[in-house]
């Protein structure tokens, strides 16, 4: 049980708690459900990338799947070796595909053929050929929320199957390129198996063609999704999962790539804020707290559900209340409507599921500082980002004052 009053005494509000502990159990839960098959569990680095928590994933054998050359160098940092990190993203610029051929890292995981062209360019003129992957877009529908679904043709991600084709068949006719990859990602939230097992029957039989052309690849790169519970959703279990991919690759000896972000992280954090006021507009009660929308995001973005659960020692009967921050804008809530007891002022609310694209897609919005992070591994908690003060907040624009 983690005290979260002693925390947010020690450290303030807002703040961001990661369980460490539960981090490795998630981990090795996942990586146990591929157990018998060669796999390379690659944390998605977006989900939460404080360079801590990379690390506690390095330290497990984890590798990483980055979307951008700052996630590269970040999980190199954490201690992440080249041959376990991987590259993803459709918009790589010259200057980052140039990079993470230099670092020699396990394969960039090429997104359109004119992005190809630019591999094959890069790698010509550094005169290193590069090991790469190619993102397949099965075209299927994986049944979650539309600003997280990816693995349809509307989508931006991937190529079609022909086009993925094709592209390995350049591939292997280069000097420049190496492809050692495939790879789909349908979707992140994924609570339904179906759709990931018709993506990885398509993409196997993909291998299966290229084989029959003298195509042969090593990692099967199934992407990361797998969903986890905010509220009451059914989730999948990492052994299905696991079965449901294994299952489409009978004959193929291949490494298994998986890339999870949200089920590493999600329900390891907390985000802990700190009632300031209550307020009544008409009917509508609100309680306005001094975490915000530019701390956690997802309520504003995608209506997200998040649990919330209150310290205080009113445990009396509970009304609905609106949980909103101090940011400008109708749409900074954590929750509309939820039922919580009376509160009184520095009462603290402790938002669930909150370790998973929480702090990463932070801002300073209102020149608000992120909060503080902390991590909390066998009982000990300890500081992993300081608190950002206004001075770091306006370092980078000082310098250009003008009379
Ligand atoms: C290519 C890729 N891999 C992995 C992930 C991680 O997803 P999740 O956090 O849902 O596991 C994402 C994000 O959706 C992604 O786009
Ligand atoms: N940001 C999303 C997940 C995006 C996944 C990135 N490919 C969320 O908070 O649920």
């Amino acid at each position: 049980m983690v005290d979260f009053k002693a925390l947010a005494k020690e450290y303030g509000t807002p703040l961001y708690v990661y369980d460490f502990d539960y981090m490795s159990e998630q981990y090795t839960e996942l990586k146990e459900a591929f157990k018998g098959r060669k796999s390379i569990i690659a944390y998605a680095v977006k989900a939460n990338s404080n360079l801590s928590v990379v690390r506690h994933f390095a330290k497990m054998g984890s590798g990483a799947d980055c979307v951008s050359i700052g996630e590269v160098r970040r999980a190199f940092l954490a201690g992440i070796p080249a041959y376990k990190i991987i590259f993803s993203g459709v918009g790589k610029s010259d200057d980052e595909i140039r990079e993470a051929i230099e670092k020699d890292i396990l394969y960039i995981n090429v997104e359109s053929e004119a992005e190809l062209q630019r591999v094959e360019s890069i790698a010509e003129e550094l005169g290193r050929p590069s090991r790469i992957s190619i993102r397949v877009n099965p075209n299927i529908d994986p049944q979650t929320h539309p600003y997280i679904s990816t693995g349809l043709h509307d989508n931006k991600f991937g190529v079609d199957l022909s086009t993925a084709k094709r592209m390995y068949i350049q591939a292997k006719n280069s000097e420049h390129l190496d492809p050692v990859g495939i790879h789909f990602h349908i979707g992140s939230q994924l609570t339904q198996l179906q759709p990931i097992r018709e993506a990885a029957e398509i993409v196997a039989d993909l291998i299966r063609s290229l084989q029959a052309i003298d195509i042969e690849l090593k990692f099967f790169d199934v992407g990361g999704g797998l969903g986890v519970k905010y509220g009451n959703e059914e989730t999948i279990k990492p052994y299905d999962y696991a079965q449901a991919i294994l299952s489409t690759l009978t004959a193929l000896d291949l490494t298994i790539l998986c890339e999870p972000g949200r089920f590493l992280t999600a329900n390891a954090g907390y985000f802990v804020t700190k009632v300031l006021y209550e307020k009544q507009n008409g009917d509508k009660k609100f309680v306005v707290v001094d975490g915000a929308m530019n701390d956690l995001l997802r309520p504003s973005l995608y209506n997200a559900y998040h649990k919330i659960e209150a310290i205080t020692d009113n445990n009396g009967k509970t009304r609905e209340v609106d949980i909103v921050g101090p940011v400008c804008e109708s749409g900074d809530f954590f929750a509309k409507n939820y039922p919580l007891p009376e509160l009184n002022r520095n009462d603290l609310l402790v938002i669930h599921s909150a370790g998973a694209y929480g702090f990463g897609m932070g801002s300073n919005y209102n020149t608000r500082g992120r909060s503080a992070e902390v991590a909390v591994q066998n009982g000990k908690a300890r500081l992993i980002r300081k608190r950002e003060c206004f001075e770091d907040l306006i370092c980078l624009e000082q310098e250009f004052l003008v009379d």
